[in-house]
C-alpha cells in the first residue's frame, strides 16, 4: 500500500476507522439483550438474504444490493430486513456500492459480536431492480432447503455451518413468526448474544432455546438441518470454539463473494496500521498555504497518552528547511473509543494543521513517531521511504467553498473554489458532485456532473495562484440530503485529483467546510 489510493483509502476508513460512523451503527453486542432485536444479527440476517437468492450455475444474482427492492417479500419479512435495508442507504456513495454496504454489514455484525474476521473485499456492483425469490423459509423440506444452498454454491454440510453461524445471533420475532414464537419479543436462538459456538454447545447438552428446534414440528429447520449428517457438524462445533469460527468465516467470507459473473472483487480492504487522512491542502486568505491533515494510528493497544508523534516537511523545492523550522507537533488529538469493540482494535489520531508562504510551499510531508515520549524509541513513517506527496498546483479555497442550496434551486448543490498556481496552464478544471437520498428512486442515484469551472483572478490574494470557481451541479433533496464534491484540474495532460468534501446533512460525517449558505460564502446565490 502507498499512500494516496482513493478507492483503498475510502473503504479502508469505512471499515476499519469507522468513517461516516458507519460502525457505530449497531451498538456494541454487550449492550444487546436477549429478547430484544439486535442490529448486528438484523445485519447478518440481511446479507444471508441478498445472498440467498444466488444462482451460481448461471452466474446471477448473489450478494448485490438487490434486498433493497425486496422487503416486501413474505420470505423477507419482519424490521431487521427492512431497517437494515434503510440504514445501509447512508452510507454507500462513489467509492463504496450499495451492495458492498450490505456485505460490509455481515462482516462488521460479526466482529462487533466478537466472531471472527472475514476479509472483505470491494467492487460489488448494484443490481438496478429486485432480483429472483428463493430464501429459504422454516416450514419448506430439507430437501428444497439444500436444493436452495446448492443453487447458492454450498453442499449439504456447509448448509448446516451457514445456518448454525447464523444462527448464533438474534432470534425469531413474535411479531413476523407468532407460529414459531407466540411469546412477545424475540426468541433467542441460544443463551449468548455473542457471535459464538453456544448454539451448538446447548444443541447437544440439552439446553437449547432455539424455536426452530423447539417449536412446531412443521417448522423446525435448524433441526431438521442440524441433523442432517448425523450431527458430525454441530459436534465439532460444539468441540471447538476455533472450529466455529474459522468454518464460519470461510463460509460466511464465501457467502458474502458470491456476486454475479461479471463482478470482480478487489483484494482484501486491510487495515492500514499508519495513515493520513482528511489531506486538505488549502490557500488561505492571508495568502499563505495550510496543510492539514490526520493520521491514524489503529491495532491493538494503540491507544497511548506517552507517544509525540511529530509532522516534519519539505518545501515545494524539496529542500529541508533550516533545523526543526519545517517539522511540527499535533493541533489536536483523539482516542477513538467506538473503535475499541472491533477485535480489541483501537484508534488514535493525530490532527496537523501547519502554514507556508506560497513561495516555499510544500512537497512532501513525514513523520517520527516517538513511541513513549524519551526519544530512545523513535520510528520514521514516510509511506514505505518516498514520503506522502504534496501536489501543490491545486489548493481548495475554503472561504469560498460551500455547500447548500442556492436560493432554494435544487439543482445546485454547492460552490468549489480552487487556486491553481500561475506557473502552469490548465487545459481543464472540473468539479464534480454526489448526491445522495434523491425522492423517488428506490436505491439514490448518485448524480456525477462534471463542470467546468471558470476563472475568477480578481479574487486571488496571492500572485502565485488564480482562483478557478464553479457551481457543483446534480440534485441534493429535502429530506436528509448528502452530497459528496470532488476537483480536479488537468495540466499538460496529467490529471491533478483534489480531495473529497463530504457535507454532513446525514449520518456522513467529517465536513471540513461550514454548513453554510453560499452567501456565507461570499457569492451571490444567483449567478
Ligand atoms: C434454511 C435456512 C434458514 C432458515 C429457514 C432461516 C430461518 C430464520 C427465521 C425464521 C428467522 C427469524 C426471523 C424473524 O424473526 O424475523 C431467522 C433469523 C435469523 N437468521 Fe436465519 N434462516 C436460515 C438460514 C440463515 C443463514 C444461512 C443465516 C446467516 C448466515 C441466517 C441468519 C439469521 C440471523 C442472524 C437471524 C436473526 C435476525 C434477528 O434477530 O434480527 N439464517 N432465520
Amino acid at each position: 500500500y502507498t499512500w494516496p489510493d482513493r478507492a483503498y483509502d475510502v473503504i479502508e476508513e469505512f471499515l476499519w476507522k469507522d468513517r461516516n460512523t458507519f460502525l457505530e451503527v449497531p451498538e456494541p453486542c454487550s449492550e444487546d439483550t436477549i429478547g430484544q432485536q439486535s442490529t448486528s444479527a438484523a445485519w447478518l440476517r440481511t446479507a444471508y438474504h441478498d445472498a440467498a437468492t444466488a444462482n451460481v450455475a448461471a452466474g446471477t444474482g448473489g450478494l448485490d444490493g438487490s434486498i433493497f427492492y425486496e422487503t416486501a417479500r413474505a420470505e423477507n419479512v419482519g424490521d431487521s430486513i427492512a431497517s437494515s435495508v434503510s440504514q445501509f442507504v447512508s452510507f454507500y456513495g462513489r467509492y463504496i456500492s450499495y451492495a458492498d454496504v450490505v456485505a460490509a454489514g455481515a462482516v462488521v455484525a460479526v466482529q462487533n459480536c466478537g466472531g471472527p474476521n472475514i476479509p472483505f473485499r470491494s467492487g460489488r456492483i448494484t443490481a438496478p431492480e429486485a432480483g429472483p425469490s428463493g430464501v429459504p423459509l422454516p416450514t419448506d423440506s430439507l430437501r428444497s432447503q439444500t436444493a436452495a444452498f446448492a443453487r447458492q454454491g454450498f453442499t449439504a454440510k456447509e448448509m448446516i455451518g451457514l445456518v448454525a453461524c447464523g444462527h448464533t445471533m438474534g432470534g425469531v420475532d413474535n411479531e413476523d413468526f407468532p407460529d414459531i414464537n407466540p411469546n412477545v419479543g424475540v426468541a433467542s436462538f441460544d443463551h449468548t448474544v455473542y457471535f459464538d459456538n453456544n448454539i451448538a454447545t446447548t444443541y447437544f447438552n440439552g439446553t437449547t432455546i432455539d424455536p426452530l428446534i423447539s417449536g412446531p414440528a412443521t417448522s423446525n429447520s435448524d433441526a431438521r438441518i442440524f441433523a442432517s449428517d448425523g450431527n458430525v457438524t454441530m459436534r465439532s462445533f460444539a468441540h471447538s470454539q476455533d472450529t466455529f469460527f474459522s468454518t464460519c468465516a470461510s463460509l460466511l467470507e464465501r457467502m458474502i463473494n458470491t456476486v454475479p459473473k461479471e463482478v470482480r472483487l478487489s483484494e482484501p480492504i486491510v487495515a492500514i496500521p499508519f495513515k493520513p487522512r482528511d489531506y486538505l491542502l488549502s490557500l488561505l486568505p492571508d495568502g499563505t498555504i495550510n496543510l492539514g491533515v490526520t493520521v491514524d494510528i489503529f491495532g491493538p493497544n494503540v491507544i497511548s497518552s506517552t507517544r509525540v508523534v511529530t509532522m516534519h516537511w519539505n518545501d515545494r523545492d524539496s529542500h529541508r528547511c533550516a533545523s526543526k523550522a519545517c517539522s511540527a507537533l499535533p493541533v489536536s488529538q483523539e482516542a477513538n473509543a467506538p473503535l475499541a469493540k472491533r477485535n480489541g482494535n483501537e484508534l488514535q489520531a493525530y490532527t496537523f494543521s501547519v502554514n507556508a508562504t506560497t513561495a516555499a510551499s510544500f512537497s512532501s510531508f513525514w513523520f517520527t513517531v516517538d513511541e513513549d515520549g524519551t526519544g530512545r524509541n523513535v520510528v520514521t513513517e514516510n509511506n514505505g521511504g518516498g514520503n506522502y506527496p504534496v501536489d501543490d498546483l491545486l489548493l481548495l479555497v475554503p472561504q469560498y467553498t460551500c455547500q447548500g442550496y442556492l436560493n432554494g434551486n435544487l439543482n445546485i448543490t454547492g460552490r468549489i473554489t480552487v487556486a491553481i498556481r500561475s506557473s502552469v496552464t490548465p487545459s481543464a478544471v472540473t468539479l464534480e458532485s454526489a448526491s445522495f437520498g434523491v425522492n423517488g428512486q428506490p436505491i439514490p442515484q448518485i448524480f456525477d456532473g462534471p463542470a467546468a469551472i471558470g476563472t475568477s483572478p480578481a479574487l486571488s490574494p496571492s500572485p502565485d495562484y488564480v482562483y478557478y470557481t464553479g457551481l457543483v451541479p446534480g440534485p441534493i433533496q429535502a429530506n436528509g440530503c448528502s452530497t459528496q464534491m470532488e476537483y480536479s484540474a488537468t495540466i499538460d495532460g496529467v490529471v491533478h485529483p483534489g480531495q473529497i468534501l463530504y457535507s454532513g446533512c446525514t449520518s456522513r460525517a467529517s465536513t471540513r467546510l461550514p454548513e453554510s449558505t453560499c452567501e456565507y460564502c461570499g457569492f451571490p446565490c444567483t449567478s
